[in-house]
């Protein structure tokens, strides 16, 4: 288990100071197409609905084709941000494709890379994009967080499954939000929490410590995916169970402010 307070945080941490954690959007193409829409359209409707971090995933395209896709997204959420005067960045992922990251960023685009335990380890995927690119890594035990954190170069944990999905073969158990909660605790970088949040269930994940909630079918699959984002987020930003006597007795005092500083 990791201690907080054995050393100070790695460097990573303070990357994410200004953005907008509290709802990240990770895409589905096949999910988008179903419903209607292009990813990018589904991308900029989320945007408005306030998703603030967004990570393009798609299994099944080809290296030109997810080029394509990640350029589109990118656009759209730039021109989203336009739109709205949104000041801050809008950071875009781009999950498990760390030669396609580094074609764009070649390019002048501003993308960042998420990357699981079963794909390129941090050390090389950090070497491949450089310093300035946002790295997420998967990480859903304290041993994972350890290793991440000894690698250096991570920015944010994506924890999951909380909850059971359709979206991803998970081998997993769901976590749970109570596991959540420790996992939070004890990471020494930011978490964002992954698997099966809707806006029936995202409240159960306020104030545990993670710094966002990572949406793909509840967002992607949604009839009005921008309703849908407002939803998910005003319910994470919730503060949970106050007709639960069980947290009466709680402490009255709020969590410390996070460092990434994205918590609702
Ligand atoms: C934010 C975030 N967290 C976890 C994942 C899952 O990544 P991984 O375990 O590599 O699985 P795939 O998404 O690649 O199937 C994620 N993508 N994003
Ligand atoms: C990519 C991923 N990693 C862990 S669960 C998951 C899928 C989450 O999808 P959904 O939000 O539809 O449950
Ligand atoms: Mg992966």
């Amino acid at each position: 288990m990791t201690d907080p307070a054995a050393a100070p945080a790695p460097p990573g941490a303070p990357r994410l100071l200004g953005l907008d954690t509290a709802l990240y959007l990770v895409t589905d193409s096949a999910m988008c197409r179903a419903a209607g829409r292009s990813v990018a359209q589904t991308v900029a409707l989320a945007v408005e609905g306030g998703a603030g971090l967004v990570q393009v995933r798609d299994k099944h395209a080809g290296e030109a084709e997810f080029d394509e896709l990640a350029r589109s997204v990118v656009a759209a959420v730039e021109q989203t941000r336009d739109r709205l005067g949104i000041d801050h960045e809008i950071p875009v992922f781009l999950d498990d494709r760390v030669a396609s990251a580094r074609r764009l960023l070649d390019e002048g685009l501003r993308v960042h890379v998420h990357v699981g335990q079963d794909d390129e380890p941090v050390e090389r995927v950090r070497t491949a994009i450089g310093p300035e690119p946002l790295l997420g890594l998967s990480a859903s035990n304290e041993q994972e967080f350890a290793a991440g954190e000894a690698a250096g170069g991570v920015n944010l944990f994506g924890v999951g499954p909380v909850w059971a999905t359709q979206t991803k073969d998970v081998a997993r158990a769901a976590l749970g939000p109570e596991r959540i909660r420790e996992l939070a605790a004890a990471a020494r970088l930011p978490i964002v929490a992954i698997g099966g949040i809707g806006a029936g269930n995202a409240a159960e994940l306020a104030g545990s410590g993670a710094i966002g909630v990572c949406v793909v079918s509840a967002i992607c699959a949604a009839p009005d995916p921008r309703a849908a984002a407002q939803r998910i987020r005003a319910a994470f930003a919730e503060t949970p169970h106050l007709d639960d006597p069980a947290h009466l007795d709680e402490p009255s005092d709020p969590p410390a402010p996070h460092p990434a500083g994205g918590t609702p």
